[in-house]
C-alpha cells in the first residue's frame, strides 16, 4: 500500500533518545493546543487518501465529500481520541510501564473490538507526520524533529504489531472478513 514510506517498520522504544524526548515534547505543545483542528486535518487527509479506512466507521463509511466528513461527530470524536492518546504517549515517554499500558489498551481495543487491520496504523502514522510538517512548518521543518517523530511513529506501529500478535490477530482477521 502507498503512503507508508516514512515510518520504520520495526523500532523498539529504546531507540528514542533523551534528545528525541525533549524535541518531541517541545514540538507537541502547540499541536496539542490546536488538537481539534490538527486531529481533524489528519483524519480528513487519511480518509481522503485511503478511503478503505472509512469502512470501520459506521457514521461516515459512505461519505465522499471531505466537507461532509468534517461535520461528522464520529470523525471529530476519533480525532480527539487520537490526539488525547498521542498526548498521553508524549507525556509518558520516560515511563516505559505507562507507555506499555497505553499501547496494550489501544492494540487490544483496535484488534478485538474494532478489528482494524494493523497496516492502517502505519499509514496513519505517515499521514500524521505529513500533516504536522505542513501545519506547523516552523517547529517541524528541522530534520532532527522529523527524525524524532518518525521514531515515535515507528514505535507506535511496532507496538501495535506486538499487541496484535499477542491477542491472536491472525485468527481474528479471518473472522473479521
Ligand atoms: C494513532 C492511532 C490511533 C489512536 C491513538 C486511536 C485511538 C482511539 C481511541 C482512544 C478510541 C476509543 C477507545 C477505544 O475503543 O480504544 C478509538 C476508537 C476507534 N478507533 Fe482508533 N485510534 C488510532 C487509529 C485508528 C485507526 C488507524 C483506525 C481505523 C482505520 C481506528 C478505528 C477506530 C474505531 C472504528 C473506533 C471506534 C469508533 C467509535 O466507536 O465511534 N483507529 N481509537
Amino acid at each position: 500500500m502507498e503512503g507508508d514510506g516514512r515510518v520504520e517498520l520495526t523500532l523498539s522504544p529504546e531507540t528514542i533518545t533523551e534528545d528525541d524526548v525533549c524535541v518531541i515534547q517541545d514540538t507537541w505543545r502547540p499541536v496539542y493546543e490546536n488538537r481539534e483542528n490538527a486531529g481533524v486535518a489528519v483524519l480528513i487527509r487519511f480518509f481522503g487518501n485511503f478511503p478503505s479506512a472509512k469502512k470501520y466507521f459506521s457514521q461516515f463509511r459512505d461519505m465522499q465529500d471531505p466537507e461532509e466528513m468534517r461535520q461528522s461527530v464520529q470523525l471529530k470524536k476519533h480525532a480527539l481520541r487520537v490526539m488525547t492518546t498521542l498526548n498521553s504517549m508524549v507525556e509518558n515517554l520516560r515511563d516505559a510501564d505507562k507507555l506499555n499500558t497505553i499501547f496494550k489498551q489501544m492494540g487490544k481495543s483496535h484488534a478485538l473490538r474494532h478489528k482494524v487491520d494493523p497496516v492502517y496504523f502505519k499509514i496513519l502514522a505517515g499521514v500524521i507526520l505529513e500533516v504536522l510538517v505542513e501545519a506547523f512548518p516552523q517547529s517541524f521543518s528541522p530534520a532532527s524533529v522529523q527524525g524524532a517523530w518518525s521514531k515515535l511513529m515507528g514505535v507506535l506501529y511496532w507496538q501495535m504489531n506486538k499487541v496484535y500478535a499477542e491477542v491472536g490477530w491472525e485468527s481474528i482477521k479471518n473472522s473479521a472478513k
